[in-house]
This record gives structure tokens, sequence and C-alpha cells, in this order.
């Protein structure tokens, strides 16, 4: 067993990170991004590793840490990855050191992830306890028709999120959900304000 990575826990508690998660067109972009706009110093985002190869104009550490299999599998073996995953036979995950590197600059770190890694960060040995946000869409027809709207999907891609949503929908409202606060994003300025107030809180 190799011994498991070293957590500045001091820093990380001192700038919780926010875990953010919803189905895909529940308006997480569309609320962070006004988020980041308001406060453009206070939030980062961490940079994630891949094992998949750079495309064109990315570089090593800016858009990704670009790692070897070998290298990836031995992070996950010294608890390294707050959460990782595989998609399309190449592993991504966000490391500790990454969340670690936005708390250190003074930062509050918000992490953008879906159901399976929010179990795995709400479950990690070492890692401290993040805040969890759930931001819901008003109902499964309105998600339908947002997602129809953004156009920016196939059909298929389209079906494949309405299933992928109703399972963190479910799991949002299990016992086992590590949730904070549950936001319905119905009126956007509305819905903007409650994630403001859970974020940076009510007097900012
Ligand atoms: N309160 C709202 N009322 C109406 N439309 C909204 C509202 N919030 C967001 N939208 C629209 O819904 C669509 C989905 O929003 P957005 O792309 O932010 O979702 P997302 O949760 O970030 O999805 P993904 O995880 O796929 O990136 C967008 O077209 C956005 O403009």
């Amino acid at each position: 067993m190799s011994p498991t990575i070293h957590v500045n826990t001091a820093a990380i508690k001192a700038h919780t990170p926010i875990v953010i998660s919803g189905p895909s067109g529940a308006g997480k972009s569309t609320i962070l991004k006004r988020l980041f706009d308001e406060y453009p110093d206070r939030f980062g985002f961490s940079i994630s590793h891949t094992t998949r190869g750079p495309r064109a104009g990315e570089e090593n550490g800016r858009e990704y840490h670009f790692v070897t299999k070998e290298e990836f599998e031995a992070l996950v073996e010294k608890k390294g990855f707050v959460e990782h995953a595989q998609f399309g036979g190449n592993c991504y995950g966000t490391s500790v050191k990454a969340v670690q590197d936005i708390a250190e600059k003074g930062r509050v770190c918000i992490l953008d992830i879906e159901m399976e890694g929010v179990k795995q960060v709400a479950n990690h040995p070492t890692f401290p306890r993040p805040r969890f946000l759930f931001l819901s869409p008003p109902s499964k027809e309105v998600l339908e028709q947002r997602l129809r709207g953004r156009a920016t999907d196939k059909e298929e891609a389209i079906l494949k999120r309405l299933k992928q949503a109703e399972a963190e929908m479910d799991f949002a409202k299990s016992p086992e959900a590590p949730h904070d606060k549950v936001i319905v994003n119905d009126d956007l300025d509305k819905a903007y304000g409650e994630v403001r107030d859970f974020i940076v809180g009510k007097d900012a």
C-alpha cells in the first residue's frame, strides 16, 4: 500500500470549496458565469488531470495536467484525487493538489461535477468536507425544453442527458445525498440570488 498524499487541511478549510451539481441544462454554467463576472477575484477552477493526449493549442498545466495511465493510477492509489472517472476510454480527475492550489491562492475553488464525482468527494478519506449545492430545474418538462432550446445537442444526446438528469434528481432526494442546499432554477434572477447567498453570504 502506498501512503496517502499530504493534504493542507488548514488552507482548504479557510477557503472551503463549493461543489455544484445538478442535471445538464439546470443552469450551472449560466449562473457560475454570472458569479465570476460579479466577483472576478474570489473564485477559481481547478485544473484537472487526464490521460488523453493534448490537442493542438493545449498546454500541460493550463487546460489539463496531461499524465500517463501509470501516473494517473499511482495518484488514485495515494488517494490523490477528490474525484475521478473514465470517459471514452480516458481517465479524468480532480486532484487534491489542484483544489488546494486554489485555496492557497486565497480563492474558493468551485467544482462543477456530476453525481458519481459528488459521492466520491463526500466519501474521500482525508479531504475536508466541501459545501455541496444542488441546482435543480423546476421540472423534467422544463429541463427538456431548455436542453432543446439550447440547441447544442443532437436528439440522441438530449435523451441521454434527460435519463442522466433523472438519476441526478433521484440521487439528490436520496438519504445518501450530501447536499447542504438545493436551489430550484425557475426564475434565473431569483435562483442566481439564492446561489450567491449560499456561496458568498448575504452581506457580501
Ligand atoms: N431560469 C432560467 N429560465 C430559463 N432558461 C434558463 C434558466 N436558467 C438557464 N436557462 C437556459 O437553460 C439552458 C441550460 O443552461 P446551462 O447551459 O447553464 O446549463 P448547465 O447546467 O450548465 O448544463 P451543462 O452541465 O450541460 O453545461 C441555457 O440555454 C440557459 O440559457
